[in-house]
């Protein structure tokens, strides 16, 4: 009978998302595009979805990430991020990527579209043309060419505007308390040390700030009362940074005047709102939130946060995340194998020390909560660990928790180890690596921690001798994994006292024994009993450190382990069957 294809992961898109990047998801994912959802329509549905993807309108609240249980991300189509709750998601797993820079430019250009708009009184002349009048004398404007432009916040938005700006004349100061210099004085902004500063002598005033605590309402009367009655506003960032009230007074009373916005309070306004009065108000150019609407920058954002999207439903990681951390493309390339082959030293790390069996027929509890995780060679440079600590972490945790549905990823891992107890210490050797045959690799090792209970198990119907000696506890030995990455693909170098090199992936039957003829045989026809096909097959001496390094007196150097690719799952009984063999001494299964 076929085996019927796997459902395909579900994203949602509320809001009208450019086609462009929705292409790359249509193959692979179910894609529903269902625009005007009230927010009691988004709760009841969005339990079934991988992923949502909006712009601007779509209130992703606290609430809605509560009862979205397979929620992996949250992406914004754009840049601000002020519509979603950040915070809630970081707490629930969920990752929010958006598109850091796909429409700076399209914004930039809006609001010189508007501060050209307010200097020629466009708004009101179009208009006043429309209706059949002729008013020359009365729409007489300004030009911008010799005028001081005040830019509030010199990130992407703002020296693109300062740039243009440059172009028609202006003269260009600025306020960003975190400001690079030398970006802004490439820009010829001049910086200033105050936002006071700046309104005083500002002809024009441009608002580029996040919506954050600090900027809400960094605009009101008083503010307002220190600028020139001449002055004009511009706000392409967000409403909520000018106080809408006291602008309408300012503009009616005539200390400022006039202002070209394109952000609201509260979007679409309400009728009779102080929003509806400045839209209405005969010195305000107004605009619905159409920074980013331009072809090209809604081509951007769309490709940007689809392409994301595509790679955290693949288990990658973004590259735009809100709430991760934050990695440069060239490390993003460095470190993406380096991420897989830490989740999977950590998902065998657990899959093969809580589950393996051992020749007395009981499963041993040797998992251990306390680690050293090693970087050695180019790895020890890096500027973060911290994408691979939580892969590790992930790769630790997963097995445990994949079956209640928790979510851990990048956002969530340190937090979810810290919970579970479980303590990694990070370090970097400088050694030098040239005469390995790979120029990074990675150890973790989980400490012995003396005393301990979690001991394995004694044989006690093995059949070997040498088998009761080399299976005593073993609690004060560490536990090792030792792995590197050689042409972008992860292997495993190294697994506890046996070295050997093997690819992480698939099902994998590791069986120690005593090196003694006959056991490939013996394991291949059991497998084969049991309807088991063996892929790959490797057997690992033990490593040369054993002795020297752990102090370990009672191995048999006759040991080695068997590592068995298996294209399907290994039944326990067909373990259990394996264990009871003559000189077979441990064996785990583990799917990676
Ligand atoms: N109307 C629209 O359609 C669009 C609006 N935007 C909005 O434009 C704003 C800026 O975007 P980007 O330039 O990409 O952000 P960005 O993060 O590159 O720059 C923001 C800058 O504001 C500065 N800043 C923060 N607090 C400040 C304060 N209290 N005083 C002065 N400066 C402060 C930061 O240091 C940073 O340099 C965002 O709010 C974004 O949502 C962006 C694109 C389109
Ligand atoms: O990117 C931003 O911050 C914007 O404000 C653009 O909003 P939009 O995607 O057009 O609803």
């Amino acid at each position: 009978m076929p085996i019927p294809a796997a459902p395909k992961p579900k994203i949602l898109i509320p809001e009208k998302v450019s086609p462009d990047g929705l292409a790359l998801l249509q193959d692979r994912f179910e894609v529903h595009e269902k625009k005007g959802l009230s927010a009691e329509e988004l709760l009841n549905i969005i339990g079934e979805y991988e992923a949502l993807i909006v712009r601007s309108e779509t209130k992703v609240t606290a609430e809605l990430l509560s009862v979205a249980k397979k929620l992996k991300v949250v992406a914004r189509a754009g840049v601000g991020v002020d519509n979603v709750d950040v915070e809630s998601a970081t707490k629930h797993g969920i990752i929010v990527v958006n598109s850091p820079s796909g429409n700076i430019n399209a914004a930039a250009e809006h609001t010189i579209a508007l501060l050209m708009a307010v200097a020629r009184n466009i708004g009101d002349a179009a208009a006043s043309v429309k209706d059949g009048k002729w008013e020359r004398s009365r729409l007489t404007g300004v030009e911008a060419k010799g005028k001081t432009l005040g830019i509030i916040g010199l990130g992407k938005v703002g020296l693109t505007v300062a740039r243009i700006a440059n172009g028609l004349g202006m003269r260009l100061i600025g306020y960003d308390p975190y400001a690079n210099p030398n970006l802004t004085s490439a820009a010829s902004v001049i910086l200033k040390n105050s936002l006071a500063e700046v309104l005083k002598e500002a002809d024009f005033l441009t608002l580029h700030t996040p919506l954050i605590a600090s900027t809400k309402g960094m605009i009101g009367a008083a503010e307002l009362a220190t600028m020139r009655p001449t002055a004009r506003i511009l706000n392409v960032a967000r409403g909520g940074m000018i106080d809408e009230t006291a602008l309408v007074e300012a503009l009616d009373a005539g200390t400022i005047a006039g202002a070209g916005i394109d952000v609201f309070t509260s979007e679409p306004p309400q009728t009779d709102s102080t929003a509806a009065k400045l839209i209405a108000h005969p010195k305000v150019v107004a605009t619905p939130h159409l920074g980013a609407s331009t072809k090209e920058a809604q081509e951007n954002v769309s490709i940007d946060v689809c392409e994301q999207v595509v790679s955290i439903l693949s288990g990658e990681l973004p590259r735009s995340a809100v709430n991760a951390p934050i990695i440069l493309p060239e490390e993003y390339r460095t470190l993406q194998p380096f991420v897989t082959l830490l989740e999977k030293m950590g998902s065998l790390y657990t899959q093969h020390y809580s589950s393996h069996l051992t020749a007395s027929g009981a499963s041993s509890k040797s998992f251990r909560t306390t680690f050293d995780i090693t970087y050695e060679g180019a790895l020890a440079e890096l500027k973060t660990t911290k994408p691979l600590f939580a892969a590790l972490v992930k790769g630790l945790l997963t097995p445990f928790t994949s079956s209640d549905g928790l979510n851990i990823n990048i956002v969530n891992a340190t937090l979810l180890a810290k919970e579970r107890g479980i303590l990694i210490n990070e370090q970097r050797s400088r050694e030098n690596v040239d005469d390995k045959p790979y120029s990074s690799f990675v150890t973790l090792r989980a400490r012995a921690s003396r005393g301990t209970s979690q001991a394995r198990t004694d044989v006690s119907r093995s059949s070997s001798p040498s088998a009761a000696r080399s299976l005593k506890p073993q609690e004060h030995e560490d536990q090792v994994i030792q792995g590197f990455v050689s042409g972008n693909k992860p292997f495993i170098s190294r697994l506890d006292k046996f070295k050997g090199e093997f690819v992480p992936r698939g099902t994998l039957l590791i069986c120690r024994n005593f090196d003694s003829p006959g056991k490939i045989g013996l394991v291949g026809s059991l497998l084969g009993k049991a309807g088991v096909n063996i892929r790959f097959m490797n057997v690992a001496p033990l490593h040369e450190d054993v002795d020297i390094d752990e102090g370990v007196e009672d191995v048999d150097s006759s040991e080695a382990l068997m590592i068995l690719g298996v294209d399907k799952p290994v039944r326990q009984e067909t373990v259990k069957q394996l264990i009871s063999e003559e000189g077979v001494l441990e064996a785990s299964v583990v799917t990676l």
